[in-house]
């Protein structure tokens, strides 16, 4: 095992964009172009924010019209959309199908209030006879987890009431309840993610669902690209914090009301990831001879659905990260709020190019990352259900 990592190896040089040109600026922008329009500070024929919010945006009459000769949008000339592409006999026209319709409507229908989740979680306990213990969300290429589990009962998504549909190559779109190394489980193959189009609250939702169905541990799993230089393709990290990048730009599973039946309003994170299961599963690593090619690192989830470019690897090196991908983190923070214990891993399946002379061949793809997850799911399974069988024997 390698250990809490957090250094920088990566050598991130801010003074130049790599491809040998001095971008000019000591603050870190590459692009030396400033176009004539850039902030309306600096072009004082421009309208400030404060200007014209709350006003329809610029008018004729505003103080601060576009002095002539400027360079602005208000320039040209603006062709209004035609009433008849908009309006039909005072009905909007709409082209789409019924069941496209109904699938937008499933789409942007993010709220899931109390009710209709223990809905959906009696659905499942009651299909199933059981009331799982553990909950598993199987990565991208990773459903081979939920293959092992014994008495099997299926739930395919589109046939749980209001539950969202699997959309992404490698998440089949079934939940599997049954048990694992003595251990009741229910293991979610298929994960929903935000670029699917799904708010946050509903890629989590499912989390709750397990909550309701009784699971009090959280076994998340994901394919990641490694940014920490020491990570090899096939590598396993397991989770000790992440950087929600997508809370950074405002983003939250747990936005809107807070029902205080499922947490609080403000759940604290330090503690996120349980250290008694790192370290049994860094014991288990041991055991099972893998020990170099476990490590213990954080996790970044961006938006996607486009892997990163290398001035973002580099940014995010230097913030300290060692993986990166596009899920789990909005349900950890999902699991943490509703109390549930965590533990997540990455598989390492590929490596992350933080420089601009790093070989071309080093660009993902998502047949790539399935390939490895596929040639690496033995040993995740046999992690998982080690760190199942010793907490079934209330060893963990
Ligand atoms: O995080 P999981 O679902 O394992 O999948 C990862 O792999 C896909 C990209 O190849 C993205 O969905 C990314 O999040
Ligand atoms: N964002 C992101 N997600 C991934 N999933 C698997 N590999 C990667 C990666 O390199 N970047």
């Amino acid at each position: 095992m390698t250990g809490y990592n957090n250094s920088n190896g990566g050598e991130v040089n801010t003074a130049s964009n790599g491809n040998g040109h001095s971008n000019g600026h000591s603050n870190g922008h590459s692009n030396g172009n400033k176009s004539a329009d850039y902030t309306a500070q600096e072009n004082p024929t421009m309208c400030s924010k404060d200007c014209c919010s709350g006003q329809g945006g610029f008018k004729p009459g505003n103080t601060c019209a576009p002095k002539k000769g400027a360079v602005s949008s208000s320039d040209e000339k603006i062709v209004p959309t035609p009433q008849s592409l908009l309006k039909s006999n005072g009905k909007i026209q709409c082209d789409l199908t019924p069941d496209e319709l109904r699938a937008l409507r499933v789409l942007n229908e993010d709220t899931y209030p109390y009710e209709v989740i223990q809905e959906i979680a009696d659905f499942i306990t009651k299909g199933a006879g059981v009331r799982p213990k553990i909950g598993i969300i199987c990565g991208s290429g990773l459903g081979s987890l939920a293959d092992i589990i014994q008495d099997a009962r299926i739930f395919e998504y589109e046939k749980i009431p209001n539950f969202p549909v699997s959309t992404v190559e490698g998440h089949a779109g079934k939940l599997v309840v049954g048990t694992l190394e003595g251990a009741t489980v229910m293991a979610m193959q298929g994960r929903f993610h935000f670029y699917e189009g799904y708010p946050l609250a509903k890629c989590s939702m499912p989390v709750r669902v397990m909550k309701l169905c009784g699971v009090e541990y959280l076994f998340a799993t994901n394919a990641a690209g490694g940014i920490n230089p020491r990570y090899g393709v096939g590598d396993i990290m397991l989770m000790h914090d992440h950087v929600n990048m997508l809370g950074f730009a405002g983003n939250s599973p747990l936005q809107g009301p807070n029902d205080p039946r499922f947490g609080p309003r403000f759940p604290a994170l330090t503690n996120s990831y349980n250290k008694d299961l790192i370290n049994k599963a860094i014991e288990i690593g041991k055991a099972m001879g893998i020990e170099s090619n476990i490590h213990v690192g954080v996790y970044s989830c961006l938006g996607g659905p486009n892997y990163e470019t290398i001035a973002e690897l580099k940014a995010l090196r230097m913030m300290g990260v060692d993986a990166v991908g596009m899920s789990t983190v909005h349900e950890v923070i999902t699991a943490r709020h509703c109390d549930m214990k965590v533990f997540a891993f990455s598989l390492i399946t590929n490596k992350c190019a933080t420089e601009y002379n790093d070989k071309k061949d080093e660009e993902p793809s998502h047949d790539e990352v399935m390939a490895v997850a596929k040639m690496r799911q033995k040993d995740c399974c046999e992690l998982v259900s080690r760190l199942i069988r010793e907490l079934a024997m209330g060893s963990a």
